[in-house]
């Protein structure tokens, strides 16, 4: 179970500070969409430049012109790109091919798919590499979480790799865990900690009590 911690709302100089604490502590960095929104594909190569020994992830979500975009972030230096799999299929094949060509891997985020059970068999015949559950920021105020989603996703796939997204903190941790996701990702709930390196290592010490 590897631990992704996502940079949402922070700027590119506070995301690499805070990269500079954990980076021998995390598994994957997310540099998250609003920072895409903000300055493009910048944080990413500023990032993987800084840690090339870090997995970089660019939460695209893409949603449309698949190998195009996925190939603006992979040359960014992104180890893993994500689609919205309410894309067209056409979308999500364009853009694992362009990732798949670049030796990187492809996720797909099953943000407001109506269908999860019958998206995630299509989407692991396509062959992506990962699949993953999420509650909207714009969401979670109404008090939903991804874990009945995720419970679901982890019957419903065999050898795709799971993931888990949407205001995950230590508190609600153990309850991802009862899925056994591959990834588990945290935002607000590690950035916002006073002390980030303890809140990751709290996060790491659960995930290994299993
Ligand atoms: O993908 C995300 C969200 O859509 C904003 O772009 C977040 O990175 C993801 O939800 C994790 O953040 P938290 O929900 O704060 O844990």
């Amino acid at each position: 179970m590897r631990l992704q911690i996502a940079f949402d709302m922070v700027s590119i100089e506070e995301a690499l500070e805070m990269a500079e604490k954990i980076h021998d502590i995390i598994d994957i960095v997310e540099i998250g969409t609003p920072m895409i929104i903000k300055y493009g594909m910048q944080p990413v190569k500023r990032m993987k430049e800084r840690f090339p020994q870090l997995t970089v992830l660019a939460d695209t979500k893409i949603a449309d012109g698949g190998e195009i975009e996925a190939r603006y972030a992979v040359e960014a230096g992104a180890d893993i790109v994500t689609v919205l799999a309410v894309a067209a299929d056409n979308t999500i094949t364009g853009a694992k091919n362009v990732v798949h060509k670049a030796g990187k891997e492809l996720y797909v985020d099953l943000l407001s798919t109506p269908d999860i059970i019958q998206r995630s068999k299509e989407l692991e015949t396509m062959g992506v590499d990962y699949i993953g559950v999420h509650t909207a920021v714009d969401v979670q105020q109404s008090g939903t979480t991804p874990f009945n989603d995720l419970k679901k996703l982890s019957e419903t796939v065999s050898h795709t790799r799971i993931a888990a997204a949407g205001g995950i903190t230590l508190d609600t941790l153990s309850l991802a865990m009862l899925s056994h996701p591959d990834v588990i990702i945290a935002g607000g709930g590690l950035t916002s900690a006073p002390d980030l390196r303890a809140a990751v290592l709290a996060f790491q010490n659960k995930m290994a009590d299993r």
